[in-house]
């Protein structure tokens, strides 16, 4: 049976229970279970705290997981990045007191740092030649400067209205650019290729629509140029000469600028269908 990590809370548990849902599987019905048995796919879950979920899979005691780039690379653990899962996008970065002396890594030599990534964050300075006194904390990270256990912070960002509530500016370079991933370990199983075919299903599905009109045949071309579909449209024969009938798949966000370019140049009976799953 192919076991796999999933986070139990935090920002990523949501977004992946629903994910693995959209997937076909079925889910824990209860958000205290730790364990549940999808008999009919041949997956058993393991919901874990998204910060353990690095090590477990590192360690080869479940096969794959879901979790965050920066805390895989914050955990040290031989587990690797097997795909994207477009969610939980966040930058990880340096931030100090709005018009202060720290505005750039150089500064932070011999500094309190702030930070619930520690090796990721003594890593990045490590390399860059700055030793920092790192102040390990587990949370709510920008309030550390203000009540001054630290002269800086590096966490998060994804707005950055936390970061500004408190009175902290970024500066200095990117630690990282997050994502939540599927992650894979040294104990390899066949079914991680059918969750991972599932999964990228998912993302086509909520990526993508259907884009169905009618067109004069002579403005195939036109047409094919404005929407190329992920491989190449489908042109069928209407009962009506010189007419076809076209289906292309389109990007959700492009749909309705799709429509307007396709509508000026004479496609009629135009519309747009969502994708319920997807498989390539
Ligand atoms: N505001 C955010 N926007 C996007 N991603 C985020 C945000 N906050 C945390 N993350 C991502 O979520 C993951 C952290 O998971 P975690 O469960 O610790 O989330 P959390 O919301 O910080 O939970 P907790 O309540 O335990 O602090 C990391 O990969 C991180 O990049
Ligand atoms: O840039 P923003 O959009 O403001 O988001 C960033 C904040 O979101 C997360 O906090 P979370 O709610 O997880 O609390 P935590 O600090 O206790 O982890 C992260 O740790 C930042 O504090
Ligand atoms: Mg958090």
């Amino acid at each position: 049976m192919l076991r796999i990590a999933v986070p139990n809370k935090g920002s990523l548990s949501e977004v992946a229970a629903e994910m693995l849902a959209e997937a076909g599987y079925s889910g824990r019905r209860d958000s205290r279970q730790l364990v549940h048995t999808d008999t009919r796919n041949g997956v058993e879950f393991f919901y874990l705290r998204p910060r353990d979920i690095a090590t477990y899979v590192g360690s080869g005691a479940l096969h794959v997981g879901i979790t965050g780039r920066d805390l895989l690379l914050d955990s040290g653990s031989g587990a690797e990045e097997i795909a994207p899962l477009d969610f939980a996008d966040s930058t990880f970065r340096f931030a100090s007191p709005a018009g202060g002396e720290i505005t750039d890594i150089a500064h932070l030599a011999g500094k309190r740092v702030a930070t619930s990534y520690p090796k990721l964050v003594d890593d990045f300075l490590l390399e860059r030649g700055v030793r920092s006194e790192l102040v390990k904390l587990d949370g709510a990270v920008e309030s550390a400067v203000q009540l001054g256990v630290a002269d800086a912070v590096a966490d998060v960002v994804s707005t950055g209205a936390t970061l500004r509530a408190a009175g902290l500016d970024i500066f200095g370079p990117v630690i990282l650019q997050s994502t939540a991933l599927l992650i894979g370990g040294p104990s390899p199983h066949p079914g991680s290729d059918r969750l991972l075919r599932r999964l990228k299903g998912v993302l086509v599905a909520r990526k993508y629509a259907i884009l169905e009109y009618d067109l004069p045949a002579e403005k195939i071309e036109e047409a094919s140029a404005i929407a190329s579909g992920i491989e190449a449209p489908t042109v069928s024969p209407l009962h009506r000469d010189g007419w076809v009938a076209v289906r292309v798949m389109v990007r959700r966000d492009d749909a309705n600028e799709v429509m307007d370019r396709l509508y000026d140049i004479g496609a009629k009976g135009i519309f747009v269908t969502q994708v319920h799953a997807a498989r390539f």
